[in-house]
């Protein structure tokens, strides 16, 4: 039986979800001869640690009453009376550090974080520097194989032209159920209850989500970018941003300040028989993100809810690109693409 010890940082939805995944799918792992050994888990303020992180782990029962302490909203604190691969499963910037230190190490790493792949390219280099170590494939789709499906065409020598994608589940539930008549400002705030936005959605409606992801995919494409030289359109105005209005005020009044700019847009675009979709294309050194009008029978005009769709062009690909298309967003899915990260990287493992 291989052991994979495990730290978990980031708690949250997609965290707890992936607690659950690991408990639930022992006797399939146990099949497939392998043990997730959970040995530690933090959350903002703690660090549960197994007694011995060589030789223990945290068990099951205590696992589900981690989930259970975080589906309520308490701290880990709360447990702390209770110690590898660390996966990064946290929405902070923070983490850097503790992903470096275990890089320096020779840890695993797994992200569904954004934020360390997005920091500056010394960081990013060091952070991808053993590319058997590491996997992040949920930054990008969530549960969908966009990474795996780059990494298998540009190791077979076809280079990949460009890519035109909706990236943001978010974005796409919100696009679609606004042409169905509702108000801008209830579907972000339903897009956020069902687990799609980022925590403080205005990571997604400033376009700077999106961007992280189109970030993580030309760097992948070898491009030596930084978030700061990509075009990116921003659907709230300066003043609500993060650093001039809490997020309480934006959900409670900033957001109804957008219903009626948004309405607009859709009316103008449907009056041409089009719709709006928040697109990403990656192209030569070009690399933007932002509304577009897009005919409603085209491949990205028939996007539904928070499905992610990618197109991508290469040699291979050239008139007829590799599409994938699936769900885009979501705890449920996301975690199970952290949790097959994990599992990819079992042959390390004795
Ligand atoms: N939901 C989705 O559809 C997808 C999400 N992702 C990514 O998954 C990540 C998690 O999202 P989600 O679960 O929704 O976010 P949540 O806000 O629900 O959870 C974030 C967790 O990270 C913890 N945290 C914050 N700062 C730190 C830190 N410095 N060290 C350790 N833990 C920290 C928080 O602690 P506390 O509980 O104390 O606040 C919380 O437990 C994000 O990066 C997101 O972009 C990626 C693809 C899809
Ligand atoms: N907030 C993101 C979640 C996945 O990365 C989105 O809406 O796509």
């Amino acid at each position: 039986m291989k052991n994979i010890p495990v730290i978990l940082l980031g708690c949250g939805g997609v965290g707890r979800h992936l607690l659950q995944h690991i408990v639930s799918c022992r006797s399939l792992h146990a099949k497939l001869g392998v043990r997730l050994r959970v040995v530690g888990v933090s959350d903002s303020k703690s660090l549960l640690l197994a007694s011995d992180v060589f030789t223990r782990e945290l068990d099951d029962t205590f696992l589900n009453e981690v989930s259970r302490v975080k589906l309520g909203g308490s701290s880990l604190k709360t447990l702390s009376s209770f110690g590898l691969v660390v996966v990064d499963c946290s929405a902070s910037s923070e983490t850097m550090g503790v992903l470096n230190q275990a890089v320096d190490l020779g840890c695993c790493i797994v992200l569904a974080n954004k934020k360390p792949l997005t920091a500056a390219m010394d960081d990013y280099d060091k952070l991808v520097a053993h590319p058997r170590r590491i996997r992040y494939e949920s930054t990008v789709g969530a549960g969908l194989p966009v990474i795996a499906s780059l990494n298998r065409i540009l190791s077979s020598g076809d280079p990949i032209r460009c890519i035109v994608a909706c990236l943001s589940g978010t974005l796409g539930y919100v696009m679609s159920e606004v042409e169905g008549g509702k108000p801008f400002s209830q579907v972000v705030k339903d897009a956020k209850s069902l687990g799609y936005t980022e925590p403080d959605p205005r990571d997604d409606l400033s376009g700077m989500d999106v961007a992280r992801k189109a970030l993580i995919l030309s760097r992948l494409l070898g491009r030596r970018v930084n978030l700061d030289s990509l075009k990116i359109e921003s659907l709230y105005p300066e003043e609500m941003g993060p650093n001039m209005m809490s997020l309480e005020d934006f959900l409670s009044s900033g957001l109804l300040l957008l219903d009626n700019d948004i309405q607009e847009r859709v009316q103008k675009a449907a009056l041409d028989g089009k719709v709006l979709r928040y697109v990403c294309v990656i192209e030569g050194s070009r690399t933007e993100v932002g509304l577009r009008e897009l005919p409603k029978d085209s491949p990205l005009g028939r996007l539904r809810g928070s499905n992610n769709i990618l197109a991508i062009y290469s040699r291979c690909y050239n008139e007829q690109p590799l599409v994938i298309e699936g769900a885009g967003a979501g705890n449920d899915t996301t975690a199970a693409g952290v949790l097959a990260d994990i599992l990819d990287i079992q042959d390390l493992f004795a």
